[in-house]
């Protein structure tokens, strides 16, 4: 049996019924009909995810930053040192990062997961540990993780999902940090949607044009050297052999995570690249994972339009974000919530004595 099963078997298509219901809520309220924009879509997404018109409201939220380092680091394809990975994890715990801003901002708790970080971390408040190594292995060299790895850290992810919303929480937002893991995002962007490399590499961290053309020729040889040009990966074994062969511990498991929260029917708000490049993985594990995403931001990285497309996902907020963390994620809970507030406290044309010119 495939390791995942359990989680691949329980997660559901999002609920027709009540996305139907929401729809025809929708077209009651005093507003005119569609005057909501995007804002009504979420609206009957979240009705979908929780089965129930009106859907619950998103709160409380959850934030899980996932940190892993990278072997293909050692190409050059980073200016920043592999260590600032560690640095961050003890800057998230100690509250120190823009995520850490953003969370108390929108009142996030802000969990930080080491599942492949290349050092001993001292334990922490907010930190757990779950490392399945000491960061990859080089992808533009070979497969990143064994499959055994992979499925490690998608188990953690899955892990880390469940018990959050064991916990009450009923919104997880995704996070990331870990050096050289837009490259990464780049190969897997690559395999899962057939795009050129060239079409899905981006800056990072904020690379210069010789490491920028570098850094592509990285992410061709990963793809070459792994046997993973042509055929686009689709079904859990495929997927899994993929995500270990171009991906990080922490796209693998971010992939976990989204299927966690599609598993326990609570939506999930994607972060950026990373999120992205994981969210396709776990698209091609269990395809009806995707109804319970809802896409946070479009970040900078050219990438994650390219990922968002494939996925058939319309990014709320676009403001040339470049980070990650989980900071654009967050910053897209408010309106998330804003869409399900309305569903509750909107009042309809019949109840407000309002007339309705299609009645
Ligand atoms: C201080 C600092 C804080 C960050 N927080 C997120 N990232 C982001 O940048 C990294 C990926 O970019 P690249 O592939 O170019 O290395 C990841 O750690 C990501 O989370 C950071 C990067 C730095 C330097
Ligand atoms: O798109 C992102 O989330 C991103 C971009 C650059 C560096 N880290 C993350």
């Amino acid at each position: 049996m495939h390791p995942l099963r359990q989680t691949i078997d329980a997660v559901v298509p999002i609920d027709p019924g009540a996305m139907a219901q929401a729809r025809e809520h929708q077209d009651r309220l005093t507003k005119p009909r569609g005057s909501l924009g995007v804002l009504e879509d979420v609206a009957v997404r979240l009705a979908g995810i929780a089965g129930a018109c009106p859907p619950p409201l998103p709160t409380p939220v959850a934030l899980a930053v996932f940190a892993a380092d990278h072997g293909v680091h050692a190409q050059g394809v980073s200016p920043w040192p592999q260590e600032v990975t560690a640095q961050m994890v003890a800057n998230f715990t100690a509250g120190g990062a823009v995520a850490n801003a953003f969370a108390a901002q929108v009142g996030a708790s802000l969990t930080v997961v080491d599942v492949g970080v290349a050092s001993d971390l001292p334990p922490a408040p907010g930190l757990l540990s779950r490392k399945v190594a000491y960061g990859t292995a080089d992808l533009s060299e070979g497969p990143a993780m064994t499959g055994e790895q992979a499925a490690e850290a998608l188990a953690a992810g899955v892990r880390v999902a469940a018990d959050l919303v064991a916990s009450g929480n009923r919104c997880l937002v995704t996070g990331d940090m870990g050096i050289a893991n837009t490259t990464a995002s780049a190969a897997l962007i690559s395999v899962f949607t057939g795009r050129d490399a060239a079409a899905v590499t981006g800056r990072g961290t904020g690379v210069d044009d010789a490491m920028y053309h570098h850094k592509i020729d990285v992410v061709q040889r990963a793809l070459r050297v792994n046997g993973l040009e042509g055929a686009v990966p689709e079904g859990p074994e495929a997927a899994v052999r993929a995500l270990a062969a171009v991906g990080g511990l922490e796209h693998a498991a971010i992939a976990g995570f989204v299927l966690g929260a599609a598993a326990a029917r609570v939506p999930v708000i994607l972060d950026g690249v990373i999120a992205g490049s994981a969210a396709l993985a776990a698209a091609a594990i269990a395809p009806d994972a995707i109804g319970y995403c809802v896409a946070g931001h479009r970040s900078a990285e050219p990438g994650h339009a390219v990922a968002l497309a494939h996925l058939g996902l319309r990014p709320l907020v676009d403001l040339e974000l470049r980070l990650g963390e989980g900071t654009g994620g967050l910053l897209a809970h408010p309106i998330v919530t804003a869409a399900a507030r309305v569903m509750h406290d909107v009042a309809t044309f019949d109840s407000a004595g309002v007339a309705d010119k299609d009645a």
